[in-house]
């Protein structure tokens, strides 16, 4: 595994080696977590990584974790009702929440009934409550929510969550979670996560498959020198940074 300060970097000969690591991974924060704080916060992505977690639904994860302690996030959602076929909601329940038996209540969709303002509001809100309440953690560093786990895709164009280049949110400081009315990638209205919340994290794993990203993973981790930072390259947590990459989108590194 090689380190660099944008974090320790894993190539994987295959798509299928990447999702049975990442499923390791987040299966070790699980039992450390919920040793240590009796809870796991876990926040995902919407996209293809969803379908790299397919291997933590099965044996023996799906067995020896404690899902009962989970608490499960979306870094951004797609302002859309939950049943929608753009919801990241029903993209990670078909796939991932509907095979786990984790509380109904341990699951914090956003509320779909709210526009993207309102649902962002909303969701800061719920977060709020949640680290009252100690179910989510709080840096002392920055005094933003400190989650135990991020697990994160990232776009084409170097966007994490719906934090896109060139967008003034990717500047924002104060709030923990804005929203979008015209993201590039469709659909418009979103509500996500700032950067202040995401580096505040325990832990964030950026998967990464596909010849489709070859080039902005160069951009990101390679030499080639560029002034303005993608989003990706924004992606700085207190704790611990992990690449998960196959070969093919480490192909031109
Ligand atoms: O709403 C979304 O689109 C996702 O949450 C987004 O942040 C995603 O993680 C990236 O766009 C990567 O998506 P892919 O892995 O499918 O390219």
């Amino acid at each position: 595994m090689a380190e660099t300060v944008t974090g320790k970097v894993q190539v994987f000969d295959s798509e299928e080696e990447l999702a049975a690591s990442l499923a390791k991974y987040t299966a070790d924060l699980s039992e450390k977590f919920c040793k240590e704080r009796d809870a796991f916060t876990v926040v995902v992505s919407g996209g293809s990584l969803i379908k790299s977690l397919r291997k933590l639904v099965e044996p023996p994860y799906i067995d020896s974790i404690d899902w009962s302690k989970w608490h499960v996030f979306w870094v951004d959602e797609r302002v859309v009702p939950k049943d929608h076929p753009d919801s990241n909601y029903l993209l990670a329940y078909d796939a991932f929440l509907s095979k786990i038996p984790i509380p109904a209540g341990h699951v914090y969709a956003i509320n779909d009934a709210l526009s993207a303002e309102g649902a962002a509001d909303d969701y800061e809100t719920c977060l709020k409550h949640l680290v009252k309440s100690n179910v989510v953690d709080i840096s002392k560093e920055s005094g933003f929510p400190r989650f135990d786990v991020m697990l994160l895709g990232m776009g084409p164009d170097g966007h994490v969550a719906s934090l896109f280049p060139g967008h003034p949110l990717v500047h924002e400081k104060e709030k923990w979670v804005t929203f979008i009315k015209d993201s590039p990638k469709p659909p418009l209205d979103r509500i996500t996560f700032t950067f202040p919340v995401i580096n505040s994290s325990a832990n964030i794993a950026l998967v990464v498959a596909g010849a489709g990203k070859a080039d902005v993973v160069h951009q990101s981790l390679g030499d080639s020198k560029s002034s303005d930072l993608l989003p990706v390259q924004m992606v700085s947590p207190e704790g611990e940074l992990v690449w998960f990459l196959d070969k093919a989108a480490a192909s031109k590194l």
